[in-house]
């Protein structure tokens, strides 16, 4: 099946017209909407206008991209999100480790700093877009900013609204009010410092303060989507999907860096979505309307598709350019390593639209290991599928969050735990019963190390990476034969298209000595079986037993 094209749907590029009577309105999150100045759904052009007018740090990439600074933070800031504390939420919410409380009072107070700054700004910018492209379950979320780059932003990562649906859009579902160029007050209880990422359920607001990085809008409404679809029986998924010409959906689960955009992008499959997917009973959809890839390194040759996306309309953020030529040279790490694009979805050549797909058929369970010790590709049962997705286990890119500036290994339950808000059981039990109900074949590929820890071996090739998908996909590695690779228990095919033998076994790709890699082995089997013993009282015996043993 060819990917079809809704002609429902606005253009990429939105030229939406202002509509006076629908604006004078005050909504009930403290916002003056009748004040002057207010640009709602604003067409594209316009705000790049703005930005390049108001917004220090903003420039024209050669290639026609917004160029903006999101400032001191170039990455999230997870241990500054809170969620509020209060009847609806107290008995759901996994706090703890991702959850922190916030008591009702404070949030109105950073409600009250974030909707003061808004309403004294000499522009605000409105837009009203959608999350999730099934209209069963689909939010209508309004962001509400003073910057321009943030509205072109979540226009870019939201559902854009049709003129006709913009007309009828009445009030919505989740508001984010984005003043994150003011701090918030470090007194305020619950504050340890002056940036503030808060969720209020109840309200069904989120407000940000102290951090013009826009990564936090759209995982913020991840979070929101990540505690109501649960609640409505669907499951929300950090991952990426595509679609085969026959229609088969595979889905790339990983925590950020590890692939899910870059290996989605592939000219033989139509592209369902590069992040965030929810799976119901009738298939997969995206929740957004656009992509936010890294360009660290990225070139023409390697990424043809993303280079291709970064035009008029892109938000390119915190990447340096030639002062001259205006061309960008993405191996500048020096703003950050965290360089990032942001475009609507319908700027990959074949996207799905509307991004919605079958019951996937493959499973990719994505890990960057910086140990090098993982294959590069093995087959999972659905033990140790399960095992893994609780797991979580890669390395923290750096770059993507505050203070994280080499890889660092990490387990991230569900690999999105900074995005979770139930238990990672909670999850996982609804993905196993998906799994089961529909087949589908679950693979782990290690995107990361190759030949040694980082520091001594290298990153696995990104051809090798997509050789392993390809051969996924067209059914060469179910037909393989494996070797199991001790301790681990895990699968291995002896060979695959396109990937030198040797590559394939972490013990022949090893460039040290054999006690090197063998306690190399033990270390992160020892890491594995420590983080899981916190799980273990709410496994099974076969998930238990589908970790390393050593
Ligand atoms: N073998 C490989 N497979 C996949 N990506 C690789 C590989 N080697 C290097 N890379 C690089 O790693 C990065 C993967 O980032 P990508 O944007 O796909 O992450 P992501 O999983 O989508 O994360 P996020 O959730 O933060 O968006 C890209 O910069 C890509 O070029
Ligand atoms: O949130 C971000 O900055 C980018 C992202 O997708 C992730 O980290 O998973
Ligand atoms: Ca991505
Ligand atoms: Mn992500």
């Amino acid at each position: 099946m060819a990917p079809i094209r809704s002609t429902t749907r606005s253009p990429a590029v939105s030229i939406y017209k202002h509509d006076a009577a629908l604006d004078a309105s005050v909504g009930k999150d403290g916002i003056d909407y009748t004040r002057v100045n207010l640009l709602r759904n604003t067409a594209v052009a316009k705000l790049y206008e703005d930005a390049l007018r108001y917004e220090p740090g903003t420039s024209i990439s050669s290639a026609g991209a917004l160029v903006t600074s999101s400032g001191k933070k170039t990455g999230r800031s997870p241990r500054d999100k809170r969620i509020v504390d209060e009847e609806t939420t107290t008995e759901d919410i996994w706090w703890g480790p991702v959850n922190t409380k916030l008591s009702e009072h404070a949030f109105l107070i950073n409600h009250e700093r974030a909707v003061d700054y808004l309403n004294t700004r000499e522009r605000l910018y409105v837009f009203d877009g959608f999350a999730g492209w099934d209209p069963k379950y689909r939010l209508k979320i309004r962001v509400v900013c003073a910057r321009a780059y943030h509205s072109l932003f979540m226009h870019n990562m939201l559902i854009r609204p049709t003129e006709e649906e913009l007309k009828t859009y009445g009030e919505p579902d989740f508001t984010i009010l984005n003043a994150g160029a003011f701090p918030a007050n470090r007194y305020t209880t619950g504050m340890t410092s002056s940036t503030s990422v808060s969720i209020n359920f109840k309200l069904r607001q989120m407000v940000i303060l102290g951090t013009e990085y826009a990564g936090e809008m759209k995982k913020g409404v991840f979070t929101i989507m990540h505690y109501l679809m649960p609640k409505a029986g669907v499951l929300s998924l950090h991952s990426s999907a595509n679609q085969g010409l026959q229609g088969d959906t595979s889905l790339f689960f990983g925590l950020s860096g590890t692939g899910k955009t870059t290996l989605s992008a592939d000219p033989a499959r139509a592209l369902i979505g590069d992040d965030e997917h929810v799976w119901t009973d009738t298939g997969v959809f995206n929740i957004e309307g656009g992509c936010y890839a890294k360009t660290i390194d990225l070139s023409a040759e390697k990424e043809p598709e993303i280079f291709g996306a970064i035009r008029f309309g892109s938000v390119l953020e915190n990447v340096v350019f030639d002062e001259d030529t205006r061309i960008v040279d993405y191996s500048d790490k020096s703003l950050t390593e965290n360089t990032r694009c942001a475009y609507p979805i319908e700027y990959i050549p074949n996207a799905l639209i509307p991004c919605i797909g079958k019951h996937p058929k493959n499973i990719v369970m994505l890990t960057c290991d910086a140990q090098g010790v993982l294959p590069p590709v093995s087959k999972l049962t659905s033990a140790q599928a399960m095992y893994h997705f609780i797991s979580g286990y890669t390395s923290k890119m750096a770059g993507t969050e505050d203070g994280v500036v080499e890889p660092e290994a990490t387990f991230s339950a569900c690999f999105g735990q900074p995005f979770l808000v139930l238990h990672p059981t909670q999850y996982a039990t609804m993905l196993a019963q998906k799994i089961g109900e529909h087949k589908a074949d679950v693979w782990l590929i290690n995107t990361g190390w190759n030949g040694g820890a980082y520091g001594t071996g290298k990153r696995i090739a990104l051809k090798y990476s997509r050789a392993i998908v390809d051969a996924i996909h067209n059914g060469e590695l179910k037909k393989a034969e494996y070797v199991t690779y001790p301790i681990f228990g895990l699968e291995i095919p002896k060979a695959v298209t396109g990937v030198p033998a040797e590559v394939l076994n972490p013990a022949t790709a090893w460039q040290g000595t054999p006690q090197t890699f063998n306690a190399t082995v033990s270390k992160l089997a020892a890491l594995f079986n420590k983080n899981f013993a916190k799980y273990a009282d709410q496994a099974t015996e076969d998930v238990i037993a589908a970790g390393p043993k050593l």
